[in-house]
């Protein structure tokens, strides 16, 4: 099994990857270009192992792993038998951050994108010895989102696709193997299509931010938390759907381009909480504050739904 990880790229995902990649044993060597993300990504850890704690994930019997954090990709890759890219999505840093790890590994230490949707088959171009490149798509938070895709690109080797599904298990997470590489994957494909029709009727006045996501987390979250849309459909009644689909699939938004708000918001550095300001205004203490309670709510439900409440 796989011991020895090096992360590269923190930011949003990073700190959370390499807590928990620790907990579940791991050696994890973490690199960034900026000192910023490494110092931020290092005051983090141990909030992540007090939520990791709440939810009682403990180490194997062998113990924890280390989080290492070093000063060039080359300490990073340094031994490391999977790596894990978590640079912006962008294909070009991407495929640079793959150029400049291609001399340092082996034909066989496995490159993990943790790409929101960027087939894989697009990235393994970039890299020698394609056959061990796969995706390995974690959600945000990641040290609480038990779920990580799994996704083999046209040249990835099934054995690779294994490799990481086995390693996802053996952390007692949730390995989701997509079938066709497709862009978004599955969970971001469904969870766009929402977010597409969420900023439409924002958008078009239909309906105030704060509202849409009472209805939305307090209606539709709520239940597929517990039941997923497949059975949904046979809950609702699959005639209730046609019925209701033959007429809204038509009415839905289907548009191709970025929403209008959304290039409007970004265009003026209003990214959300990371910026102080995006769909809402948040203050450094209520972003911080709003983490925490995120945190405390995800654990309390994870716990539910696990069946240990
Ligand atoms: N933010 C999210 O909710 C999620 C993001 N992802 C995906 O994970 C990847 C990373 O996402 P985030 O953590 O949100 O990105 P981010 O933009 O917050 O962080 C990326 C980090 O990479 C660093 N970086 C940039 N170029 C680099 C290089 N050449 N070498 C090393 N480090 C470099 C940056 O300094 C930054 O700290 C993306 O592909 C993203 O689509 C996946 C799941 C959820
Ligand atoms: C808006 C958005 N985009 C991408 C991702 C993951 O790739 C997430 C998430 O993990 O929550 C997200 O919220």
């Amino acid at each position: 099994m796989i011991k020895r990880a090096a992360l590269i790229g923190l930011g949003t995902m990073g700190p959370g990857i390499a807590a928990r990649l620790s907990r579940g044993g791991l050696d994890v060597t973490a690199y960034d270009v900026s000192q910023a993300a490494v110092e931020r990504a290092r005051g983090m850890l141990d909030l992540a192992g007090g939520v990791l704690d709440r939810l009682d994930i403990t180490s194997p019997g062998t113990g924890a792993g280390t989080v290492r954090f070093v000063e060039t990709i080359a300490e990073a890759v340094d031994g490391a038998e999977l790596v894990i890219e978590n640079v912006p999505e962008n294909i070009d840093i991407k495929a640079r951050t793959y150029r400049d790890i291609d001399p340092l590994i082996g034909p066989s230490v496995i490159v993990a994108s943790d790409t929101s949707g960027i087939p894989i088959t697009k990235l393994q171009a970039h890299i020698s010895h394609p056959e061990r490149m796969v995706g390995m798509h974690w959600s945000n938070p990641p040290h609480i989102i038990p779920m990580i895709e799994v996704i083999g690109g046209e040249q990835t080797a099934p054995e690779t696709v294994a490799t990481i599904r086995d390693l996802i298990r053996s952390l007692g997470l949730l390995p989701v193997v997509v079938k066709k590489d497709v862009p978004g994957f599955v969970e971001n494909r469904v969870l766009y299509a929402l977010l597409r029709e969420a900023v439409d009727l924002v958008e078009r006045g239909v309906i105030e931010p704060e509202d849409l996501d009472t209805c939305v987390s307090w209606g539709i979250g709520y239940k597929i938390a517990v039941i997923g849309p497949m059975a949904l459909l046979d809950m609702a009644g699959l005639d209730i759907y046609k019925s209701v689909s033959s007429f809204l699939n038509a009415d839905l938004s289907n548009r191709d381009d970025v929403a209008p708000m959304v290039m409007e918001k970004t265009a003026a550095s209003k990214f959300g909480i990371k910026s102080g300001e995006g769909m809402f205004s948040y203050t450094p203490e209520q972003a911080k504050a709003l983490q925490g309670e995120r945190a405390r709510k995800l654990v309390a439900v994870r716990r539910i739904l696990e069946g240990r409440e």
